[in-house]
This record gives structure tokens, sequence and C-alpha cells, in this order.
């Protein structure tokens, strides 16, 4: 019996690498089916589907193969149970007769002795799966603590007392800033803004302006320095209270996997259908909402994508009037739109944004003239900052540069 549980015990255990590996295929196989839909477009624009697909074929093929070489050691390991069983019992009866033919032992014993052998190989049989279990759990356990051990972006501090909205003023205080704790995204930035401005964040790409949305929305903390919003630092307030004013419109929003009227009453899930339709009117998306064959019950969103990017775009600013934020973050907000279409969205923003404090990050200095403070962002620091008016009498000004150079596509570059 020793045998035997020395035998289950060495067998699960050697199994346990090539169990980790044939999980890892696994994940490696979903990760791909995964990822190749959720570029599905790229996938076939790049005429790759095949490629996709044979790749595809090889993961599948690997996992196959690890889990038939864990059936194969499976089978191994029980085939040399039988044999350690049929060995013991044999042992055991050859004992056991020796003893009747003695009348040391009478039958009853010999059977008992016998039920007992088959109920003992059992035992050991079902601790042995039992250990390969727990092995296994233990293994995977260790991945799940590994993730929850993970440090989050923001300090969630649940202790927080309550943010109180006093009208939305905003101060960067020396904020510096680095996603992996070496290279600085963010460099000493510092300045104002008063409750209901509208301020432009511009610069060239990589510079670091959707860097301070991520800031400002609380998606990460400063690394030093802080953001104060009517005077409270936004790490020592509670972050749902703090988002509850904030309203957010991304240039690649991705809808919900649900109906138009959930997608847009989003953030307030008790809105009217008059509030949510008025909203679409407002975001001039109503008429299209209308034409489509379920109308407001049209379910869009997914990895397909069912509307246009313009579409898409009208319907998150739809959401952003159901909201009613206080402060506004419009990160490229109007990029996905025709020219025309943008034109009158932005009329529409100006009316909506009127005494909200607003940040606008866009690359079409044409749409910002009008704010109240641009701030120029190069490689994480702020180079200038002023009014369109300000900006451009300084005749070094690198936002003028910009405008001069770009002035019949009015995009910064
Ligand atoms: N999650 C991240 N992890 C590490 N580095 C990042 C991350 N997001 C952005 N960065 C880096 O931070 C820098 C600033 O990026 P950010 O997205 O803020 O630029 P941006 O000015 O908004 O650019 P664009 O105009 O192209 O949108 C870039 O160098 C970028 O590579």
């Amino acid at each position: 019996m020793a045998f035997l549980v020395a035998l289950n015990g060495v067998g699960v255990t050697q199994n346990v690498p090539q169990r980790q590996m044939t999980n890892a295929r696994r994940r490696n196989q979903e990760l791909h089916v995964i990822n190749t839909l959720q570029c599905w477009r790229t996938v076939s624009e790049c005429r790759k589907i095949s490629v996709e697909k044979q790749r595809h074929g090889t993961k599948s093929e690997m996992y196959r193969r690890g889990l038939q070489e864990l059936d194969d050691s499976g089978l191994v390991l029980d085939a040399c149970q039988d044999i350690a069983i049929i060995v013991g019992f044999l042992a055991a009866c050859s004992y056991l007769l020796q003893d009747v033919r003695k009348a040391a032992s009478n039958s009853l014993q010999m059977l008992t002795l016998l039920m007992y052998w088959s109920r003992a190989t059992e035992a050991v049989r079902s601790a042995g799966s039992l250990y390969a279990r727990i092995i296994n759990e233990t293994r995977n356990t260790a991945i799940l603590q590994s993730i929850l051990q993970k440090s989050p972006t923001v300090n969630p501090r649940l202790e927080c007392p309550e943010f109180h909205f006093g009208g939305g003023a905003v101060e960067f205080d020396d904020l510096s800033f680095s996603y992996d704790g070496h290279r600085e995204v963010i460099k000493s930035l510092s300045f104002t803004v008063k409750a209901g401005q509208k301020v432009a964040i511009v610069g060239q790409t990589g510079s670091g302006k959707s860097t301070i949305f991520r800031l400002l929305s609380r998606h990460f903390d400063p690394s030093h320095g802080r953001i104060l919003v009517d005077g409270q630092d936004l790490c020592h307030v509670s972050l749902d209270s703090y988002r509850e004013v904030l309203g957010i419109v991304s240039q690649n929003t991705i809808l919900m996997n649900a109906s138009i009227r959930e997608n847009v009453a989003y953030p307030c899930f008790d809105a009217s259908d008059e509030h949510i339709i008025s909203a679409c009117k407002a975001a001039e998306i109503h008429e299209t909402i209308m034409q489509l064959p379920k109308q407001y019950d049209q379910e869009v969103g997914g990895l397909a994508g069912k509307l246009s990017g313009g579409e898409n775009q009208r319907l998150v600013l739809a959401r952003l009037y159901v909201q009613d934020p206080k402060i506004v973050l419009l990160d490229e907000a109007t990029s996905n739109l025709d020219g025309t279409t943008e034109q009158k969205t932005w009329a529409l923003l100006n009316t909506f944004c009127r005494g909200r404090t607003t940040f606008i990050i866009t690359h079409r200095l044409s749409t910002i003239q009008n704010v109240d403070k641009i701030i120029v962002i190069e490689q994480g620091a702020k180079t200038e900052e002023g009014t369109h008016a300000e900006l451009i009498a300084n005749g070094e000004s690198s936002y003028l540069a910009s405008l001069k150079a770009q002035n019949s596509s009015q995009v910064w570059s």
C-alpha cells in the first residue's frame, strides 16, 4: 500500500510541469483568437486570413498534443497503479491462503481483508486525482494572486471624503508623471484654470496631452505634485464622487454591446426616453437612429462596431448631454466628423459647455481660437500658455509657427 501511495505521489508530481505547459498553450491559443477577432479588419485588409488560420492551427495542434501527452502519461500512471494493485492483491491472497490452510485465519477474515484492499486502493486512486487537482489549482491561484497583488494605478482610498463641487476651478501644481517609474512623460507641469473656463491643450503627437487627461480623470495618480479641483487634492477625495461631475468624450470610445437607448443612458440608468431623445437630437443623431430597423432599440457596439465612426462619436456626445457633467474633457471629440458636421457639433458643444470647466485636446487649431486659454505641451512640459491672441502676438511662439505652417490644413504638426 505504501508503494502505491508513493507511486501516485511521484506520478502526479512529475505531471505538474506538463500540465502547466498545456495550460499555457491553451491560454496562448485563446489569446490568439481574441486578438485576431479584435484586429479582424487589419487581418482581412492585409490579406492575412490564411496566415492567422495557419497560426491558429499550429497553436491548436500544440495544445492538442499537450493534452494527448497528459493523457498518455495518465494512462502510464494508471497502468503502473493497476499492476501494483494486482501484484499487491495476489501477494495478500497467497499470504491469507497460507494462514487459512494453517487454520490461523478463517474465510471471513480473508473476505474482510480483500474488501479492505479493494476500498483502500480505490481511496489511494481518488487521493491521487485530488492531489493533482490541488496542485493545479494552487498554481492557478498563484497566477490569480500575482494579478490581484499588482498595485492599482490609483489609490482608491475608500475612507476619503466626498468631492464637493464648487464651480470647477482646476490647478496643476508642479505635477510630474511616469508610466513606468523611469521615463517622465509629464514634467513639472503647473497651470490654473478658473471655474467655467475653456482650456485647449495642444502639442505634437506623443507630447503628453492624453496623459494629462488620464491624470485629470484619475486613471493614474501623479508621481509628484498634485491636481487640485476646487481646492481639493484629487488623490484625497473619493474617486466615485469626483467622477460623478466629470464627462469625457474620447476619439475612440467603444460602445457597449447593447441598444442605442442603453448606450446613451449609460451614465444615468434612470434617464427618461424624452431626455435620451432630446440628447440625441442635440447631438444630431436622432434622424439617423430613426432610420434604423429597431430605432432606439437597435443593438450597437461590440467588436464589429455597427455604426460609422462619426455616428459612434455623435452617440457618445448624446451620452455626454444625458450625463450633464460639470467638468468636461473633450479628447479629439469631433475628429471623426466631416467638416460641416464638425462645425455644427462645435457650435452645439460651445453652447453645452458654457459655464462648465472644459478641457479640449485637438489637433485642429481652427476649433480652439475662442477658448479662454491655450496650453502648449512639448515632450511633457508646458512651453507656452495664453489666449489665441496672446500666443500669436509673440513672434517666437511655436503655436504661431504651427498655425502658419499648417494654415491650409489647420492641423497641429
Ligand atoms: N499606457 C502607457 N504606458 C506607457 N507609456 C505610455 C502609455 N500611454 C502613453 N504612453 C507614452 O506617453 C507619451 C505621451 O503619450 P500621450 O498619449 O499622452 O501623447 P499625446 O500627446 O496624447 O499623443 P497623440 O496626440 O498622438 O494622441 C508617449 O511617449 C507614449 O508612448
